[in-house]
């Protein structure tokens, strides 16, 4: 299995300002993939001494602006001072109303007048594994966040689960357990009750096979700077460099 290195450029909620919004880099051997590109990536990436055009691909969960809010200034960057259709990849089933409902307002002008101007888009579908970049494969898993609002979470590598936002979902973390995911990095809304994320609370009712292998992630302004852990849970901090 290829090694996998994480850098999150957020960790907190749709409404943090402390810990920006949850958005991370993969790195693989060669490449970089953002997933998600919220309000805040682009400032978070320039605080890195990030240039966007170290992009390869990025990769979007569901339309939310702590998730998509910085794609117009990305797509802009992207064509205009670097002349280059970075790859897309979003849910068919997302593709229609990310452009339709949200980037057309800012990106639509003459001879750009659809998302595959800017971008070279490639549709993921569900229950389908996709290599994206050379070792890095995922799986698109709808799950349940906003009433519905389609959103996807992510199985990279067949070891590693992203939750992006998700409502709390025993069965699925159990299931993906199973079939031997040795990480999780999960949303966690730290006051209940969850409703459109899961609760730390409910999060803490894991079985602690479950716990230990969770990095808790969209956590709000409140979780004190130096606390790094809630039990066997650990805080997945901003910037930090993981390998899987
Ligand atoms: O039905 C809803 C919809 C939204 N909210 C609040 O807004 C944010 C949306 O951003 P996320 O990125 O999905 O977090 C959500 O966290 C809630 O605070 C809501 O409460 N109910
Ligand atoms: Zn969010
Ligand atoms: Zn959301």
């Amino acid at each position: 299995m290829s090694r996998l290195d994480i850098q999150m450029l957020g960790t907190g909620s749709a409404f943090a300002k402390t810990y920006f919004n949850t958005n991370a880099l993969f790195y693989t051997d060669r490449h970089t993939l953002l997933l998600d590109c919220g309000t805040t990536a682009l400032l978070s990436m320039h605080q890195l001494g990030k240039s966007v055009n170290e992009i390869d691909a990025v990769l979007i969960s569901h339309i939310h602006a702590d998730h998509i809010g910085g794609l117009e200034e990305f797509a802009f960057q992207m064509k205009f001072v670097y002349n280059r259709k970075p790859k897309l990849f979003i849910h068919e089933s997302l593709v229609n109303s990310l452009w339709e409902s949200s980037l057309k307002g800012g990106l639509l002008q003459d001879e750009c007048a659809a998302l595959e101007d800017y971008f070279e888009v490639l549709p993921l579908q569900t229950g389908v594994s996709t290599e994206l970049l050379p070792g890095f494969v995922v799986q698109a898993i709808h799950t349940e966040h906003i009433p519905n609002k389609l959103s996807y979470s992510f199985l990279i590598n067949e070891n590693f689960f992203y939750s992006a936002d998700m409502r709390f979902n025993p069965d699925l973390l159990e299931q993906l357990v199973q079939q031997g995911v040795q990480t999780i990095f999960h949303d966690c809304q730290l006051k209940p009750p969850g409703v459109v994320h899961a609760s730390l609370q409910e999060l803490q009712s894991l079985p602690a096979y479950i716990q230990e292998r969770i990095w808790l992630m969209h956590y709000d302004d409140s979780k004190p700077k130096d606390l790094d852990k809630e039990g066997v849970m650990r805080f997945v901090e901003q910037h930090k460099r993981y390998t899987f």
